[in-house]
């Protein structure tokens, strides 16, 4: 068998074949850096670093594009409400997002393009449209004009012509309820960049179309994103850049929510899990397994006791691979079994897949306990392979970096703090109250509580 997935676009499974042979190229949808990433926001990513992973695997030359929405009302408004400039309000969320997609083994993207770096670009394609007769300006807006594209519009969502409406009404220029608009004009007080239809900024869909195009070519072979994105957004990505003239993508996937109580997990409805929170809970190789291991076109409804179960099988795999080392050596890279590979063939199919792993982990217990080292270490160098494909490698330097790093700083902060502590004692045995004040004060101003108790100092670092 060879690679099938899911295309939204005809909604049938597709043999994957590349435009170019031995390349793949992917551009996802990536966040509007609006606020603190939640366990929702980074499923997709997740789930397209697994596939990216699978297809280098299999050989492929993969470019992964991964955008940056750092222009948006919702970052202008949350920017001015805490009396931040929206630029630092964005680079900071940027960067609260690329640290939360590193802590969870996600390969970093091949390119990580921010939509107010491709302002030229973007020009440039609502210029092809406007020459076309697809796009039109109205009062320093620039809009698509749906009805000049009727026959292709609504293919990938299958949304009937009739029934789009998309954003304002018609008041500021627009023809027509259905058209979108591509670019808005300037309003005081708000960024802007020069067009030849007057000074603005970008709309959401017309930055995606102009970044996947600029680094995969106007034709590439797989789209992702959430399952949101489908209508609009997509189909209007798709509409503006084939009517451009632009073949786009070949295979459209998305991935399904993450949701809590039924609804998706979302900031504005405040049922969110954030990225650092659910850090400080478990491993950040447990969450990605939590994440991961159901199929990515199913809904994962978080629960405590959903999250506990990923978090013990994980626990499984890392004990069974540490186990293994410890009793027969090294553990390397192993064989990928036939039935895994079929699993991920078969449109990712992680939770067979999974399956495998912990089957394999079973018999080479098994193999352990008749005392069958050979045995046991090839299973657990093909339980590496395998894991590694889901960036789930327990021995993976990904983890080993920070857990080690982790380890040897709390270490000797243990170190360094217990010895100051004992000065301290020293000097108030000494009755050298001043001393022992002193050491206190440079602990705390160091950020380091100390509280007396009958068995002695204990000392916490203080929040923030
Ligand atoms: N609950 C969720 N489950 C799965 N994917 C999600 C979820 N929320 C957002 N996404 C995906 O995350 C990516 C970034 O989305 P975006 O920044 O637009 O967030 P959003 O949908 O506005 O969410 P929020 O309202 O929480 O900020 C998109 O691909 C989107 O589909
Ligand atoms: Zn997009």
């Amino acid at each position: 068998m060879s690679l099938h997935l899911h295309d939204t676009a005809t909604r049938t499974m597709r043999e994957f074949h590349p435009r170019l042979a031995g390349v793949a190229s992917i551009y996802v949808c990536g966040a509007t850096v609006q606020g603190v990433p939640h366990i929702g926001h980074v499923r997709g990513g997740l789930n397209y670093d697994v596939l990216r992973r699978w297809l280098v695997h299999n050989g492929y030359d993969v470019r992964l594009v991964r955008n940056v929405t750092d222009i948006d009302d919702k970052i202008l408004t949350k920017a001015a409400d805490a009396g931040r400039p929206w630029w630092e309000w964005a680079t900071a969320h940027e960067r609260a997002f690329e640290s939360a997609f590193d802590r969870l083994g996600c390969l970093p993207p091949s390119a990580l393009p921010r939509a107010t770096g491709h302002i030229t670009q973007m020009i440039e394609l609502m210029q092809r449209l406007i020459d076309k007769g697809h796009a039109y300006a109205a009062g320093g807006d620039v809009y698509f004009s749906v009805a000049s594209y009727a026959e292709h519009y609504g293919r990938l969502s299958g949304q009937r012509l009739d029934e789009v409406q998309q954003g304002e009404s018609t008041a500021s220029g627009k023809r027509d309820p259905r058209d979108f608009t591509l670019w808005k004009a300037a309003k005081p007080g708000e960024p802007s960049w020069p067009t030849p239809w007057g000074d603005g900024r970008p709309g959401w869909h017309l930055e995606c179309s102009a970044m996947s195009t600029y680094y995969l070519g106007s034709e590439f072979d797989i789209h992702g994103g959430g399952l949101d994105l489908v209508f609009p957004h997509h189909e209007n990505e798709l509409a503006q850049s084939t009517a451009a003239g632009d073949g786009f993508a070949r295979y459209w996937m998305h991935n399904a929510w993450v949701t809590m109580s039924g609804e998706k997990m979302s900031k504005s409805l405040g049922n969110t899990v954030a990225i650092p929170a659910i850090l400080q809970r478990a491993a950040a190789p447990e969450i990605r397994y939590y994440l991961v291991a159901p199929h990515y076109r199913s809904t994962i409804e978080y629960s405590e006791p959903a999250l506990a179960e990923a978090i013990s099988a994980y626990r499984r795999i890392d004990s069974f691979v540490n186990r293994v080392r410890q009793r027969t050596g090294e553990v390397g890279h192993g064989t990928v079994p036939a039935e895994f590979a079929a699993a991920m063939d078969d449109d990712l199919s992680t939770p067979q897949a999974i399956a495998v792993v912990h089957n394999a982990i079973r018999e080479s217990n098994a193999a352990l306990d008749r005392g069958d080292d050979r045995a046991a270490n090839e299973a657990a160098a093909s339980v590496r392979t395998m894991t590694d494909i889901l960036g789930l490698d327990p021995l993976s330097e990904q983890w080993a970096d920070t857990r080690g790093a982790d380890d040897a700083a709390h270490h000797a902060l243990s170190e360094l703090v217990g010895s100051m502590l004992q000065q301290r004692q020293q000097a108030r045995a000494e009755r050298d109250f001043a001393t022992a004040d002193a050491v206190r004060d440079r602990l705390q101003a160091c950020g380091i509580a100390v509280e007396d108790t009958p068995d002695g100092p204990l000392w916490t670092l203080k929040d923030g």
